[in-house]
Order: structure tokens, then C-alpha cells, then sequence
């Protein structure tokens, strides 16, 4: 595929690649699900030179929050970002702190007064945007009826606005998140579920085996994430036949390439568009 030799793309074992890809194409769109990361895969890494915020970041305008809230949240983002995207620690190392920075910002959350109402407004003044062909890919799904699973630790609401704001939120769409809670004033007083972050998304995917369950004849998966903690979102399918990852690097490209192109089977360095994801699911989904 001419699609695959672009100087941003890395592939440890192209045989490999094809053979999935040979595999993906025989199952059709029939055998297929699709299951993907939010913030930084398909929503835009930068723009412009400038970095889109994640849903977190979405949330942290000053719309929604005061100036000194916006700053303790800015603080926490410095500090364990840099955790979360350190290639000297185990996952298993940065577990404690991503539990510890999603509980203290979602405590600052709390005590920020977030309305519901402010939710549409915040994603509309931000700077997030969806990855050129995120649009093309979800009408490319919805008519060929390939359930699509979004399993994001960032903001489930923040998340589904910003599809709809900028796409469409199409029936075979489904949302695992975190999603916040509303008391009857339209206050935030909390989130709906258990926490998901970056690193637990396996057990996530565990809760969700009645989604899973109910699509179990789709044995063959298009894995789409720009974390390791990504990996693990196909962790709750049984049977699983053929499994593509493709993984979006936009960090650190030169420490982390070498742990990704071992963990990913294609690897998209610095790739704000979803062309190479759109090139496979056409070739797939042609009956
Ligand atoms: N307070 C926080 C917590 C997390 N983030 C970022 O959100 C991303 C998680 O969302 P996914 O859709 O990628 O699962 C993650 O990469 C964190 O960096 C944040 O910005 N603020
Ligand atoms: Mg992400």
C-alpha cells in the first residue's frame, strides 16, 4: 500500500502488517470493530505550531473556571504529563501517580462550580479539532454499520460534544469515559462510573463485556490509540481472530519510537490526519 511507505509511518515487521491487513479485507466490514483512543488520536495533537488542548484541557477555559483553578490544574498537567510520557518508568510505576493526578484534578473540578451548560460553549471557544478524515472515517463506518468504541480516561460529556460540534455522532458510536455527574441544577457533583485513566483502560474494557458481548461475531479489530496504555482497550473481547494496532506518536518521537513500533504494528509519527486508518478501513469495508 503506497498509503504505508510515507516517511512518517514505521513499521517493525511489514509481512506482518500485510498479512493483517490481508486478513482484515477477508473478514470484510461483517467481521470488524473498531476500537479507539479520544484525546490525541483522534482529536488533533497540535495545530498550527500550537498544541489543541485534551478534554481535560477543554474544561480548563476561562469560561468555566476561575484564573487560580486554571493555574493548580495547569501544575498538576506539568508534573504528571511528564510521568505519563516518561519512557523510563513502567506502566506499572506510573499507575500511583496518574490515580493521584486524576483524583486531585477531578477534586479541583468539583470545587470549580462546572455547569452543564457551559459544556457546548467551552468546546466551542477551544482550540480542539478532530483529525482531518475523522469525519470521513465515522460516515465510512456508520454506512457500513462497524461499531465504533471510543475508550477515553479524558471527559466523556467534553468528548461527545466535541463530535458532535465538529462531526456527527453517528448510532454505531459508543462512549466508555468518564463522564460527569449533575445535580438538578446542572452543578457538577461527580462522575458516573469509576475512574478510567491512561493505565487502566484493561480493566475498563473487562466491565464492558456486555458491549463486547453483544458484537462477539466480530472477530477482527482495528485498534487505534497514542498511548501503551491504548493497548489494553481490546483487553474485554473473546476471540479475538486478527487484531491491527495502529499507534499515533506525538510525543517525544525520538526516546519512544523504538517502544512503540514494538508494541504497535504501524506506528504514525506526528500524524494529525487519519488518512493512513481511512486508507485500510476502505480497503476493508469494499464489498
Ligand atoms: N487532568 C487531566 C487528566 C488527563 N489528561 C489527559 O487526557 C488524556 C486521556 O484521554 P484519552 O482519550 O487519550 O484516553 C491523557 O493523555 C492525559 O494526558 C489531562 O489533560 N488532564
Ligand atoms: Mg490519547
Amino acid at each position: 500500500m503506497d498509503i504505508l511507505t510515507g516517511p512518517n509511518v514505521h513499521i517493525k515487521d511489514k509481512t506482518a502488517v500485510n498479512e493483517k491487513i490481508k486478513a482484515l479485507m477477508k473478514g470484510g466490514s461483517k467481521s470488524l470493530q473498531v476500537i479507539s483512543d479520544f484525546d490525541r488520536t483522534l482529536s488533533r495533537h497540535s495545530y498550527k505550531g500550537k498544541v489543541c488542548p485534551s478534554c481535560h484541557g477543554i474544561l480548563e477555559s476561562g469560561l468555566v473556571m476561575s484564573e487560580s483553578t486554571r493555574m493548580e490544574l495547569q501544575e498538576l498537567k506539568t508534573k504528571y504529563y511528564s510521568i505519563e510520557i516518561d519512557h523510563n518508568m513502567t506502566i506499572k510505576e506510573k499507575i500511583p501517580y496518574m490515580i493521584e493526578w486524576y483524583e486531585k484534578s477531578h477534586t479541583i473540578m468539583l470545587g470549580a462550580n462546572i455547569l452543564k451548560d457551559h459544556i457546548a460553549d467551552s468546546v466551542r471557544e477551544s482550540n480542539v479539532r478532530l483529525k482531518d478524515g475523522c469525519d470521513e472515517m465515522f460516515t465510512l463506518l456508520n454506512n457500513h454499520s462497524v461499531p465504533l468504541l471510543i475508550f477515553s480516561a479524558g471527559v466523556g460529556d467534553i468528548l461527545k460534544e466535541v463530535i458532535s460540534q465538529k462531526s456527527t455522532f453517528h448510532p454505531n458510536m459508543k462512549i466508555v469515559s468518564n463522564f460527569m455527574k449533575f445535580n438538578e441544577k446542572g452543578k457538577m457533583i461527580g462522575f458516573l462510573s469509576d475512574l478510567i485513566h491512561v493505565f487502566n483502560k484493561n480493566e475498563g474494557s473487562l466491565c464492558h463485556s456486555q458491549y463486547f458481548n453483544d458484537i462477539r461475531h466480530r472477530h477482527n479489530i482495528l485498534l487505534l490509540g497514542d498511548s501503551m496504555g491504548d493497548l489494553h482497550m481490546a483487553d474485554g473481547v473473546e476471540d479475538v481472530s486478527t487484531c491491527l494496532k495502529i499507534g499515533y506518536l506525538n510525543d517525544k518521537v525520538d526516546v519512544l519510537l523504538d517502544s512503540f513500533m514494538d508494541a504497535w504494528d504501524i506506528v504514525l509519527t506526528d500524524d494529525q490526519s487519519m488518512d493512513v486508518t481511512n486508507a485500510i478501513l476502505s480497503l476493508v469495508t469494499a464489498e
